[in-house]
C-alpha cells in the first residue's frame, strides 16, 4: 500500500461493499463513490441494461474506465463491482493508490440478501447457488492477490465491521510511516 488516503472494497457480489463503503466514508467523512453507479449516472442506464446491450465485455471496459479515474482521487472510500478485480489494471490501481479490503461471506447469506435483487445480471440464472461457487472459485486467487485486509462480512454486526477496517487501516499508515522514516 502507498501512503495514499484512499480504501478500496473489493469482494463477491452480496458481501456488502456498497453498504460497508458508504459507512466508512461517513465515518471518515471521506466522499464514498460506487463504480457501478458511476458507470450508471454516465450512461444515464442501469447495470442490466448495459449488460443488455454490451455484454459484459462492454460493461467491463466501462468499468475500467470508472476505475482508471477514481483511482487518481485522494481521499475517498471506493466500493468496487464483484467483478472488478478480473482486469489486471484494475488490480494495479487499486493496489498501487490505496488500502485494499477484501470482504467475503457464505455463499448462503449472499444468496439470502440478494434473492430479490433485480440489478445482477450474473445473478439470473436458474442456480445463483452455482453461479456464485464458480465465480468465487475463479475469482477468489484475484481478491487474495489485492487484499491488504481480508474481513467476515457475513456474521459480525455492519459496525464491528467497519470499527476493525478503520483499525487496521490505521495500523497499515503507521507501519508505512515508521518504515519511511527509516534511512535505507
Ligand atoms: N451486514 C449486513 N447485514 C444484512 N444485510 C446486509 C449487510 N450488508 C449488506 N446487506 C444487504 O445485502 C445486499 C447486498 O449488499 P451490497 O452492499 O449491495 O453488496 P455488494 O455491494 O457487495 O454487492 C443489500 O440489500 C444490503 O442491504
Ligand atoms: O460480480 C460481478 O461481476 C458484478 C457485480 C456487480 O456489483 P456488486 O458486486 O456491487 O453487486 C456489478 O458490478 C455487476 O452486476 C457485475
Ligand atoms: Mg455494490
Amino acid at each position: 500500500m502507498k501512503p495514499a488516503a484512499n480504501i478500496y472494497l473489493i469482494g463477491l457480489m452480496g458481501v456488502g461493499k456498497t453498504t460497508i463503503g458508504k459507512q466508512l466514508a461517513r465515518a471518515l467523512q471521506w466522499p464514498f463513490y460506487d463504480s457501478d453507479r458511476v458507470i450508471e449516472e454516465c450512461t444515464g442506464v442501469d447495470i442490466p441494461t448495459i449488460f443488455s446491450y454490451e455484454g459484459e465485455e462492454g460493461f467491463r471496459m466501462r468499468e475500467q474506465t470508472v476505475i482508471h479515474h477514481l483511482s487518481a482521487l485522494q481521499g475517498i472510500v471506493m466500493a468496487t463491482g464483484g467483478g472488478a478485480v478480473l482486469m489486471p489494471e484494475n488490480r494495479t490501481a487499486l493496489k498501487e493508490n490505496g488500502f485494499v479490503v477484501y470482504l467475503h461471506c457464505s455463499i448462503d447469506k449472499i444468496l439470502h440478501r440478494t434473492k430479490h435483487d433485480t440489478q445482477r445480471p450474473l445473478l439470473r440464472t436458474d442456480n445463483p447457488r452455482q453461479r456464485l461457487q464458480t465465480l468465487l472459485a475463479q475469482r477468489d486467487p484475484l481478491y487474495t492477490e489485492c487484499a491488504d485486509f481480508k474481513i467476515d462480512s457475513g456474521v459480525l454486526p455492519t459496525k464491528t465491521v467497519v470499527k476493525t477496517i478503520l483499525q487496521q487501516y490505521q495500523a497499515a499508515l503507521e507501519d508505512h510511516d515508521r518504515i519511511a522514516s527509516c534511512t535505507k
